[in-house]
């Protein structure tokens, strides 16, 4: 599906494809400058990172390894519960490594805000995040997020690694899904 062709599902283009990949080498520029001559862990939280994370690292001058997480809420039942476990985790020990978080979104910000409380467990190097978007609006946890792609509106999202209902990760653009698809779904 390109971005003339949204079909029902979606109700607008927030971030065209052309916007996403400047902003992508607009972060690696500043991740190189940051990193340079040191040694990074690019750690992907799966499954929404997977295209930033893809095109992030290919515009790195910076030699990087890259390692994956998995997470996933469960309590309430909605992503956002805060209550996090861990379904994939990291096969890499990063005791003394400088690690970049490289996530999609930060929505309510409780996943990223578990993950760093669990990482630093680990006593890295360094740890910081790199988020593709944020919606402030929607933020109930301060997140100290060094590399940031786009604030957006407090909008369900999909596209370029977002689902819903595992359906639009491949969308090279970010849209939002139009209101009959939603509905009142939290993922
Ligand atoms: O700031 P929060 O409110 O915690 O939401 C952000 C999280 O939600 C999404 O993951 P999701 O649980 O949808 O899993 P997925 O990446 O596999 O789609 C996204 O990738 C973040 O990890
Ligand atoms: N697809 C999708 N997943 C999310 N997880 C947290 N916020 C969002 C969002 O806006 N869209």
């Amino acid at each position: 599906m390109d971005e003339k062709d949204l079909g029902a599902d979606l109700a607008k283009v927030l971030i065209p494809e052309d916007r996403l990949q400047a902003k992508v080498r607009e972060l690696a520029a500043q991740i190189d400058d940051d990193y340079a001559g040191r040694d990074l862990l690019l750690v992907g939280v799966l499954k929404g990172a997977v295209m930033i994370m893809a095109d992030l690292a290919r515009e790195l001058h910076t030699p990087a390894s890259m390692d994956w997480m998995a997470v996933s809420s469960y309590g309430s039942g909605t992503k956002s519960s805060g209550v996090v476990r861990i379904l994939k985790d990291l096969d890499t020990d990063i005791l003394d490594r400088h690690v970049l978080i490289v996530e999609d979104i930060i929505d309510s910000g409780l996943t990223l805000s578990w993950l760093m409380s669990n990482l630093r467990s680990r006593r890295p190097a360094s740890l910081e995040i790199c988020a593709l978007m944020r919606k402030p609006e929607a933020v109930r946890t301060e997140i100290d997020c060094r590399y940031l792609g786009f604030d957006i509106p407090n909008e369900f999202v999909v596209g370029y690694g977002l689902d819903y209902a595992e359906r639009y990760r491949n969308l090279p653009f970010v849209g939002t899904l139009a209101p009959h698809v939603y509905g009142g779904a939290s993922d």
